[in-house]
Order: structure tokens, then C-alpha cells, then sequence
């Protein structure tokens, strides 16, 4: 999988467009002078390089900041590594707006140098949102802010057989960062010298802290009580499990058993500080390719069969159940009149199909629109969030609930994390079947929509079904959880 001159050809790639780099930072820097502030400028060019985990892999060692994101049956792979440039609001209310208002600037005074014959071109940013900004983030998720966009240093994205190197850098009167792009693509030379091996998962594995499944169940069955009262008509409540290995964990190593064994999903990771957020998650929140939006109500669950009559059996059951069905509809509801206020020609098709990945089958809706002019992915983001697949209805009184009763820090589990190029396009997913991991401590998240006609004990067992994941990549099995 691993190719060995992978950092040679990175670096020989970004040595060899130093010139065109100087001849745009010279631009940047007079754009630098009459705007008063540092401009971007970013240079790609293709490079022969097959996979960009492994610049994740080999990047542990040039910077905490790393950032994966791959659609495997796609054949889409993005690797960033640095942080050129990154933001967060000042405030939590306006996240959104004000996140799209600082990259569409970024990108409006930048100079971009692009290859004429490459498909996937120029600055691309990660970015990431804490679930709920009103609840305060606990010390697992001090480096996860509730709202932040890393444009990396030196971004490697695959489309099918055509693979980029974007180096980025800001520029301003006197000085420029973009020296350090080729500097840290350099040093990659230097760790990529050997093929990237991943590791094996920690062979001894522990189950630390984690809420005891009966707390669970009781907090589940006053969430019924309350449904059954007319409180609420659905809310999303979910659990983590922490496990601590005895040797380390290799993110790199989780990641690519994910893409192997979930190629339909979107897998994706943010390494900050000493710990990485990642996972792969089945649900798309939203797309946006030249004016085109695609969003999808993901909602409802049964496991896979042992057999493909067993399976069937289940998916079938799984469409005729009128509580997920129920479950299901507010979500497609809610997806169709958000996108109603940013979009035309909103279409869903009546009743929803399957999706299956490889532990679970989900009912799934697809959702198309138009978006109008004015309007923007980060729009999208913002009004979707959270959907009911991992908020509930009302929205306002689900997450009060969730709040309160909970007991837990989500993080930016069940949030939004994408990307997004210069032209606005981008994709989202929701952060579902993720975990936060640490050196040796990795804690996961799955939770479930609780209806008035959910069992706390079938709802506890689908925690186990959609965490299967996170645990089979870390190499933890399903009996060692509650
Ligand atoms: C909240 C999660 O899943 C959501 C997405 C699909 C199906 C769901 C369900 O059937 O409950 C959830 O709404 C999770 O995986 O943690």
C-alpha cells in the first residue's frame, strides 16, 4: 500500500515549484502591502504518489496538526499536514456565518496557482464543530474548539489516479510562511525513507471509564417517560466507552482498517495536540458541487444478518417497522424545510431505502436541492445541524434534554466535519461511529433516537451494533463492553 519514494516525490515536487512559489509570493506580498494584511498564496502541482495515509502515517513526526479525509469508494483521499493558516470565531453563536466569512475572504485576496490539467486544485480547509457550543467541553476535548477550519500546509489530495500537492503559505510585507511548506515536505523526505508499516492494535486492551449500561438504560427510560408524556417527540441520546491499551494506538493503522472495511463511509480524522478525532461515518450532512446539494436523513437501524436470507429478513422488517419509520420521517422533514430556505427544487423520494455498512443497515433518504445564489456550504452546515438523526424534535427541546440528562461531553461527536475549497464546494459529514483517542486511551461514541415506542435494552444494543466500528479497528472486540 505504501510506497516507499512517496517523500521523494513530494519533495522533488515542492523543490521543483519553488520559482513559481517565489513569483507568487511577490504578488501576494505587494496584495500584502495595499490590503495591510497577510494574503495566501498556494501552489499546486500533481505529484506520483498513490496514498495519502501514509504522509498521514509519516506526518506524526513533523506536526501535531494532521487531518485525513477519504470517501474510499470514491477513490477521494486527503491528506494535510500543518496548518497555514486556521480559525476559530470569536463567538460560538455565529459560528457558521462567521467561519464562511473568514475563509471567503482568505480565498478572495489569494493567489492561486493551480496545474491546468488537474482535476482537484487548490486550497482545500478541514473543518470541524463541537456538537453543542452551549454545553461547556470538558478536559478530554480542550483541543477541539467549537468551531475551527485548518487550511494545512502541505495538502495531498487523491481523485482516482491523479494526486496533487498543494503547498500553502501566508505572505505578508516582510515575511512568508510558504518556505515552510517545502521545508516540512523535506523533513517528510527524510521519515519516509523506510514503507509505511501500520502497526498492529494494542493486543492488551482495558475498559477504563464508561457510564454503567443500566445508568444508561434508567437515563434512556425517563427520556421514554417524557416522549410517552408529549415532552418531545424524539431525542438522540448517546454513550461512550473509554478502553486503555497497554501499548500505544496507531491512528494511522485504525484509519486504514476503516477504509478497508467501510469503503462507503466517510473516514476522516483531525490529530491535534496529543489526541485524534476520527472515524467513519455513514452519514453525509450535506454536499455542495456547483450549486448542487446533496443531503441525506440517515435514521433508523437493525444489525446485519448472518446470512443474506437472515439479512434480508432484517432489512425488511427494518422498512416496516413503524417506529423507525417514525424516527426516520422527522428527520427527512426537518433536512427538507432547512434546505427549503436556502434552496430550490428540494427532492426526496417518498419512503427511504436501505444502507448497509459492513456492523449495521440503516433506513436512508437521499435529499437534492439547488442551492440560490448568496448562499453557501457553511449555510447549509448550520441550518442542518444538529438533524434530528443525532438531535431530535423539537430540536430546541431535544437538546435541552440532551443537555441536562445526557451526562455526557460530545464533543464533536454527532457534529459536522468537512471540507471546503476555494470555489465554496465542499462536503460534510455527521460525526458518527467516531472516537476520540489518545496515547493509549481511545474513547468511543455511538448513541440511538429514542422514540415513545423505544426499549431501553434493544436501544443498548444498538449502541454495542454501531460501536463494532470503532472497536473492530482498534482491535477491541464487541463482549468487552456493557
Ligand atoms: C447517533 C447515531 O446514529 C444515528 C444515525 C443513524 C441511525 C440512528 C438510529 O437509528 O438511531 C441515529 O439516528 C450514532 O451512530 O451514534
Amino acid at each position: 500500500m505504501s510506497n516507499p519514494l512517496v517523500g521523494v516525490r513530494v519533495t522533488t515536487a515542492a523543490l521543483r515549484e519553488v520559482p513559481r512559489m517565489e513569483a507568487a509570493a511577490e504578488i501576494a506580498r505587494r496584495r500584502a502591502r495595499a490590503l495591510g494584511r497577510p494574503v495566501l498564496v498556494s501552489v499546486t502541482t500533481q505529484v506520483g504518489l498513490r496514498d495519502p495515509l501514509a504522509l498521514f502515517a509519516r506526518g506524526a513526526g513533523v506536526t501535531h496538526n494532521r487531518l485525513f479525509w477519504s470517501v474510499p469508494a470514491a477513490g477521494f483521499e486527503l491528506t494535510g499536514l500543518g496548518a497555514a493558516w486556521s480559525f476559530t470565531p470569536p463567538s460560538e453563536v455565529d459560528r457558521f456565518a462567521a467561519s464562511a466569512a473568514a475563509w471567503r475572504q482568505l480565498v478572495a485576496e489569494a493567489v492561486i496557482e493551480v496545474d491546468p490539467d488537474v482535476p482537484v486544485q487548490g486550497p482545500v480547509a478541514i473543518a470541524g464543530f463541537r456538537f453543542d457550543p452551549a454545553q461547556p467541553a470538558s478536559e478530554l476535548w480542550r483541543d477541539y474548539p467549537h468551531a475551527l477550519l485548518v487550511l494545512p500546509r502541505l495538502l495531498i489530495v487523491r481523485h482516482g489516479d491523479v494526486t496533487t500537492l498543494t503547498v500553502n503559505g501566508m505572505v505578508d510585507e516582510r515575511s512568508s510562511t510558504l518556505s515552510l511548506g517545502a521545508a516540512a515536505a523535506r523533513r517528510l523526505q527524510a521519515l519516509i525513507g523506510l514503507p509505511w508499516r501500520p502497526r498492529r492494535p494494542p493486543l492488551d486492551l482495558q475498559v477504563d471509564v464508561s457510564l454503567d449500561p443500566a445508568e444508561w438504560k434508567a437515563i434512556v427510560a425517563d427520556a421514554i417517560a417524557d416522549l410517552r408524556a408529549g415532552a418531545l417527540e424524539k431525542v438522540v441520546l448517546a454513550r461512550a466507552v473509554r478502553l486503555r491499551g497497554a501499548e500505544p494506538f496507531d491512528t494511522a493503522a485504525t484509519l486504514d482498517v476503516l477504509r478497508r472495511d467501510y469503503p462507503h463511509t466517510f473516514v476522516f480524522a483531525i490529530a491535534r495536540g496529543g489526541r485524534t478525532f476520527l472515524g467513519a461515518s455513514p452519514e453525509r450532512l450535506v454536499a455542495l458541487r456547483d450549486g448542487r446539494v446533496s443531503a441525506s436523513a440517515l435514521a433508523g437501524s437493525a444489525p446485519r444478518g448472518k446470512t443474506p436470507a437472515e439479512d434480508a429478513a432484517l432489512a425488511a422488517a427494518l422498512l416496516q417497522s413503524a417506529k423507525d419509520r417514525a424516527e426516520h420521517a422527522f428527520v427527512v422533514q426537518m433536512i427538507r424545510s432547512a434546505l427549503a430556505e436556502y434552496c430550490d427544487d428540494v427532492q426526496a423520494p417518498d419512503s427511504p431505502e436501505i444502507m448497509q455498512v459492513r456492523n449495521v443497515q440503516h433506513l436512508f433518504t437521499p435529499v437534492t436541492a439547488c442551492i440560490r445564489p448568496g448562499y453557501d456550504i457553511f449555510d447549509l452546515v448550520g441550518r442542518l445541524h444538529p438533524t434530528p438523526a443525532v438531535g431530535g424534535k423539537p430540536g430546541p427541546a431535544a437538546l435541552a434534554w440532551i443537555r441536562s440528562r445526557e451526562r455526557l461531553d460530545r464533543g464533536w461527536y454527532a457534529a459536522p466535519v468537512g471540507w471546503v475549497d476555494a470555489r465554496g464546494d465542499g462536503e460534510f459529514a455527521v460525526a458518527l461511529r467516531s472516537a476520540l483517542i489518545g496515547r493509549r486511551e481511545a474513547t468511543l461514541f455511538a448513541g440511538c433516537g429514542i422514540v415513545a415506542a423505544s426499549d431501553p435494552e434493544r436501544e443498548l444494543a444498538e449502541t454495542r451494533i454501531k460501536l463494532r466500528a470503532m472497536l473492530g479497528a482498534l482491535g477491541a472486540g464487541e463482549e468487552m463492553i456493557g
